[in-house]
């Protein structure tokens, strides 16, 4: 009885949140409501213009997911600082002198939500494509770990879910040809992959499985889709922050291809590498890596 009273106590303050627009109080139940948000925008967006017009398109889901996230960071976190894709300075406001921008605010902060309101932006354009994602990661000072990711959520919203670290998913099940000694499943971007990973997908034995967005293929690797995500040649801050918050929540390994540790708000926001993948399998990608390390 007790149970089930407080079970709809939390459906109806779900309901609540839903309808009266009341966002969640902690952090990780935030970022899911706030990821969900932005992805229902971004469908209503789609539903509405169409694919005609792909350039049109990816600007207004940009615009739509981001205008809306700024808003509600700014309702309910107000005292909090933001890093987001689509914030132009993001990407320059470090280089102090050279763009006559000044040092960030969000350097010194103690909180900072990294946004992107649209990962996988080119499939979010192209018709039928459900690998795209809305990310929400938070960046805390007084952490514990080297990332500082005390949350994180990816809706992937054309895939009816969403993960996030308030209910981190399970461990991933070990597949049984891998278990056998089979081959490995290395998802990568279907634009943009590594130059390298089709030798490291050679040396491993292993298949690559192309997809789009950060989100979606740190995502495939949780639910056990893919063992891995290895990614090279270029990425920001925005584009891992909320995967990796679910993923190291899930107990995944994750860290760049030299095995060092995913940093975030850092004064570049530039993070132009990663792997994310089971630990049974880290120390074996790893070794393959240092061959492929795109200095050697
Ligand atoms: N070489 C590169 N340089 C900069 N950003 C890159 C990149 N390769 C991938 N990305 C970014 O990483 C995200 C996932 O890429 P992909 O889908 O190719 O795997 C995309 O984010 P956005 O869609 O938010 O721009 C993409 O722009
Ligand atoms: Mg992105």
């Amino acid at each position: 009885m007790g149970e089930r009273t407080e079970t709809s106590a939390r459906v109806n303050s779900q309901r609540e949140n839903t309808e009266t627009g009341t966002a969640p109080v902690t952090d990780a139940a935030f970022a899911r409501w706030l990821a969900d948000r932005a992805g229902q925008a971004l469908l209503q967006v789609r539903a509405d213009m169409g694919h005609a017009d792909g350039p049109a398109l990816k600007a207004a889901g940009d615009k739509a997911a981001h205008d809306l996230m700024l808003a509600e960071l700014a309702r309910w976190r107000p005292a909090d600082a933001v890093l987001s894709e689509e914030d132009d300075h993001a990407r320059t406001a470090w280089r102090e002198g050279e763009h006559g921008s000044v040092r960030p605010e969000r350097l010194g902060a103690n909180r900072v939500w990294i946004v992107d309101p649209l990962d996988g932006t080119r499939e979010f354009s192209e018709e039928g494509r459900a690998d795209w994602a809305v990310h929400v990661a938070l960046w805390t000072a007084d952490c514990g770990s080297p990332s500082c990711l005390a949350a994180g959520a990816v809706a992937m919203p054309a895939q009816h879910r969403t993960i996030a670290t308030d209910h981190p998913p399970a461990y991933p099940p070990l597949p049984l040809e891998s278990a056998n000694g089979g081959p490995i499943r290395i998802a990568a971007s279907r634009t943009r992959p590594p130059a390298f990973v089709t030798a490291l997908a050679e040396e491993l034995g292993a298949e690559l499985m192309p997809m789009g967005s950060a989100g979606v293929k740190i995502a495939a690797v949780i639910s056990g889709e893919a063992d891995a995500y290895v990614h090279a040649g270029g990425q920001y801050e925005w584009d891992s922050a909320a995967p990796v918050a679910v993923a190291l929540a899930t107990g995944l390994h994750a860290s760049r291809i030299d095995g060092s540790a995913l940093k975030y708000n850092e004064a570049d926001p530039k993070l132009p590498d990663l792997v994310v993948c089971r630990k049974d399998l880290a120390p074996r990608l790893l070794a393959a890596l240092q061959r492929h390390l795109p200095s050697k």
